[in-house]
């Protein structure tokens, strides 16, 4: 069987508090099942040049970690990751801030990250590298002389070419990204816009009807992989936290009060100030359910060093302030705000408890969140899940409560409505999601995934033997 080398800039170390997003959690549930290496950042920045990965083993996966130089750091992942394709690729095209020294960092860790990984390399590896921080990691791999498969998954939106455009170097991005054999996104809507890019770059010749990609004598397979979750191990997980010490104490403190919840990385693309008013309104309008209803919300804080993020964070003390400032009582909290963050297994034990999930991103690649409450629930006694159509999840998970998150009347109407919705339509909202989630569970995004790439290059090679044989017959 072939190795699976996984390649992201953020990973998951064993023994470290579980990092908070849903990249770090979906590949190291596909690599708990499969084995493999996971090579990335470890967190570490240092002053001089990058030293050799520091490796560590832990149930079948191999652990490789290097630092990462600080002003570089700084310049590739707050500056360029983070305050120029972040925001672009999530259609937020104005809080984009773009410079030349910040895309020469990011094509130097992206060098940096290429040559560590060479070393550790076997022949017979397929390498699958994440996200948007290593677009360009595929070509410099090439160019080091790899031949081993090489894919790629967006685990963001990505945007049309008319926003792409915005970007002064976008030829370059979708280039790179014709340097691997796959190339996966969340949704159609991103592979649509995929297309749209492709087609603009390389003409409407380079989509083929069987949905591949032909550049040159190069054949790449770009598809929809819409990521998945653990849904046993979030059942268990779930069940056990409920008995625990600390989710007893918040279940206690609720003091028979429904519970709202969300928990969402402090971003301004997960539409936290638009939520806090949707719940503010839903107070104003339906009065009877002050004192009977908590909201706890959990926020993590994120990408600090990111001015975009500190002005957010500001934004929401403000709003949580006022609403509970307005509301509050001498023993009623409307808002619980945290901005911390919480064991996965603690988080799956809060949501169980929870009588409505809020997933309302502005715009979002997946949202894990979406898929873990449903699979938290009680399926006899299910709370409801308002999400935001924005948001990938919204693809599969049609029988929630679907609002735009813009709509702060219309999600503050979706609140009341999850609070009274009847047993048997939760029941069956419930079960319905079930399906979907079991169907494209997170080891179908790893099986499917793997068996792509496999095939990519079998394929690929065919093509190359016709044109050459072409090339011999002209
Ligand atoms: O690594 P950070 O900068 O701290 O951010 C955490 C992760 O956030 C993003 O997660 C995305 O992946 C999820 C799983 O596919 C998906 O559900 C979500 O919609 C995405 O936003 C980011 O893409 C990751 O690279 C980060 O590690
Ligand atoms: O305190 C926390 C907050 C979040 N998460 C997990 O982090 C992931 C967040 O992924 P999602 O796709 O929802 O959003 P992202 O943060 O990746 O944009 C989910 O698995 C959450 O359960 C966690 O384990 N602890």
């Amino acid at each position: 069987m072939k190795r699976l080398v996984c390649v992201s800039n953020r990973i998951s170390l064993p023994r470290k508090s579980a990092a908070p997003g849903g990249l770090a959690v979906g590949i190291l549930s596909a690599l708990k099942r499969t084995g493999g290496l996971w090579f990335g950042w470890g967190g570490e920045t240092c002053e001089g040049e990058p030293g050799e990965p520091d490796i560590h083993i832990r149930e079948g996966v191999t652990y490789a970690t290097i630092e990462l130089r600080k002003h570089e750091f700084e310049l590739y992942y707050n500056g360029y990751s983070n305050d120029v394709l972040w925001p672009l690729f999530h259609y937020f095209s104005k809080g984009m801030r773009y410079s030349n020294e910040q895309r020469e960092a990011y094509e130097n860790v992206n060098r940096i990250f290429a040559q560590r990984l060479l070393p550790l390399l076997q022949p017979r590896d397929l390498i699958w590298a994440h996200d948007y921080h290593l677009i360009p990691l595929g070509r410099r791999l090439r160019e080091l002389g790899v031949q081993q498969p090489l894919g790629f998954f967006l685990h963001i939106p990505f945007p049309n070419i008319e926003m792409l455009r915005v970007l002064p170097c976008y030829a370059e991005l979708l280039r790179d990204l014709t340097s691997y054999d796959v190339v996966g996104f969340q949704t159609q809507n991103d592979l649509r816009s995929f297309h749209s890019g492709i087609e603009h770059l390389f003409g409407a010749d380079a989509l083929r009807s069987d949905g591949r990609i032909r550049i040159g004598d190069r054949l790449i397979r770009a598809e929809v992989f819409p990521i998945g979750i653990d849904v046993g191990a979030v059942e268990a997980e779930a069940i056990d936290a409920s008995a625990t010490e600390v989710v007893r104490r918040m279940t206690d403190s609720l003091m028979g009060r429904s519970l709202m919840m969300g928990v969402d990385r402090l971003d301004y693309s997960k539409g936290l100030v638009e939520r806090f008013s949707a719940y503010q309104q839903f107070l104003e309008t339906h009065p009877e359910n002050l004192g009977r209803i908590t909201y706890l919300q959990i926020a993590p804080l994120s990408r600090t060093d990111v001015r975009a993020y500190a002005e957010i964070r500001q934004a929401l003390e403000q709003a949580a302030g006022r609403t509970n400032g307005r509301f509050a009582d001498t023993d009623w909290t409307p808002i619980r705000y945290l901005n911390r963050n919480f064991p996965h297994a603690t988080l799956m034990g809060f949501i169980r408890a929870a009588k409505v999930g809020l997933v309302t991103p502005l715009r979002d690649g997946m949202n894990l969140v979406a898929k873990e409450f449903v699979a938290a629930q009680d399926p006899a006694d299910p709370g409801v899940l308002i999400l935001s159509s924005l948001a990938g999840a919204a693809r599969e998970l049609t029988s929630a409560l679907l609002v735009n998150p813009y709509d702060v009347r219309g999600v503050s109407h979706a609140m009341q409505a999850a609070l009274s919705m009847p047993l048997n339509e939760r029941r069956e909202r419930h079960a319905d999601m079930m399906k979907v989630l079991r169907r494209n569970d997170i080891a179908a995004w790893t099986r499917r995934f793997m068996e792509a790439l496999e095939q990519a290059q079998v394929a690929d090679s065919r093509v190359r033997a016709i044109t050459s044989v072409k090339h011999t017959a002209i």
